[in-house]
């Protein structure tokens, strides 16, 4: 029986197709085989209203792990997570407020996050913008460097305590192919000399991997590992600042790859068994990827960490 990959009757079946890479169409990707089950763990889905966040909270939440889907915009989080508990039968899908544009909303969510839950097991910094006309976060933070990189730092900052004590427990960063185009530029962080939003997307990206390269050295020994990785090129909103790509990725979405086949990364990283004791590995389609010699670079790496943390007010040690 022939059937289509897309659809949301299909989405996270995982008896649904029979081989690695997903479902004939070349661009599909590598697909998550992993039958782990989750129930009694607790997961972290920054931007999962939407795009690859939401199909990765639907995967988890079959699995019956607790997910709390962190989200600016409430409305549209509690919308997906309803859609989602209807579907799954899974009713810990819990929606919390977390701006990443924001330090306080971060410091907010962090807060209530730690004195309602005891665990953390899975945290997946997802979220992401890309193409932003320039603009600044509210701590005045270029956008791509604040929500993509410098939030997710804070966020993970923040709950770090509670994933060593939950261990073994894992740490998600969805980054990009792009982070091959990107360079940390140290002396405009901000983009205040000039700025392409183009690259500004693909610096915040390699951001991603330099930052979980750092994380995974200082968390050796503590059983909570940091993976990071590149979903494909996703038909998603990603693209909804620019009307060109909006308009390309409309023409040639049969060439992307559907939110559901580019969650299968994340959701890999996320539970698969074979990856247990893995940790500061980029992947791809499931399986380990190359990495540009800049997101290799570890006195950039470490240089970025300290930024960071100065920019951010904080000392992690
Ligand atoms: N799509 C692609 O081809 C690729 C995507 N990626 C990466 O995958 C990740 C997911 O992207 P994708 O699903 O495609 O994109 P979407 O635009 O569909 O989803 C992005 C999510 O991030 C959220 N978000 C944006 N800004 C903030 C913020 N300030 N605070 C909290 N949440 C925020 C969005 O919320 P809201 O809906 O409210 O705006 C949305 O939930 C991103 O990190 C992206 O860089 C990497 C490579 C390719
Ligand atoms: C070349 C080409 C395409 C591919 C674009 C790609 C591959 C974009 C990748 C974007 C990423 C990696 C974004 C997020 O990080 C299209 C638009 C399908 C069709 C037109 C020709």
């Amino acid at each position: 029986m022939s059937v289509s990959p897309r659809g949301p009757e299909h989405i996270g079946d995982p008896d649904r197709w029979g081989d690695t890479w997903g479902s004939g169409r070349y661009v599909a990707g590598g697909r998550c085989k992993s039958t782990a089950r989750l129930e009694g763990k607790v997961v972290i889905i920054t931007g999962a209203n939407t795009g690859i966040g939401k199909e990765t909270a639907r995967d988890l939440a079959r699995r019956g792990a607790r997910v709390i889907v962190a989200c600016r915009d409430t409305a549209k989080a509690e919308a997906a997570a309803s859609e989602i508990r209807a579907e799954t039968g899974n009713q810990q899908v819990i929606v919390k407020k977390l701006d990443l544009a924001d330090t306080k909303s971060i410091r907010e969510f962090a807060e209530q996050f730690l004195a309602e839950e005891k665990e953390l097991h899975i945290l997946i910094n997802n979220a992401g913008v890309m193409l932003c006309p320039y603009s600044k976060t509210a701590d005045g933070f270029e956008t791509h460097l604040g929500v993509n990189h410098l939030g997710h730092f804070l966020l993970t900052f923040l709950l770090l305590e509670r994933l060593k004590q939950s261990a073994p427990a894992r740490i998600v960063n969805v980054s990009s192919l792009a982070h091959h185009v990107g360079r940390i530029r140290f002396h405009d962080l901000h983009g205040e000399k000039s700025y392409n939003r183009g690259l500004a997307y693909c610096h915040s990206k390699l951001a991603n991997v330099l930052f979980t390269r750092e994380l995974a050295r200082r968390l050796q020994g503590t059983k909570v590992t940091a993976n990071v990785l590149h979903p494909g090129s996703v038909h998603s909103d990603l693209v909804r600042h620019s009307l060109l790509m909006m308009w390309l990725w409309k023409l040639f979405s049969f060439f992307l790859k559907t939110p559901w086949e580019g969650a299968q990364t994340s959701i890999y990283c996320a539970v698969a068994e074979e990856l247990n004791s893995v940790t500061g590995q980029y992947f791809s389609d499931c399986r380990p990827a190359y990495v540009s010699p800049r997101g290799r670079d570890d006195e950039a790496a470490k240089k970025l960490w300290s930024v960071s943390c100065e920019l951010l007010g904080i000392q992690w040690d």
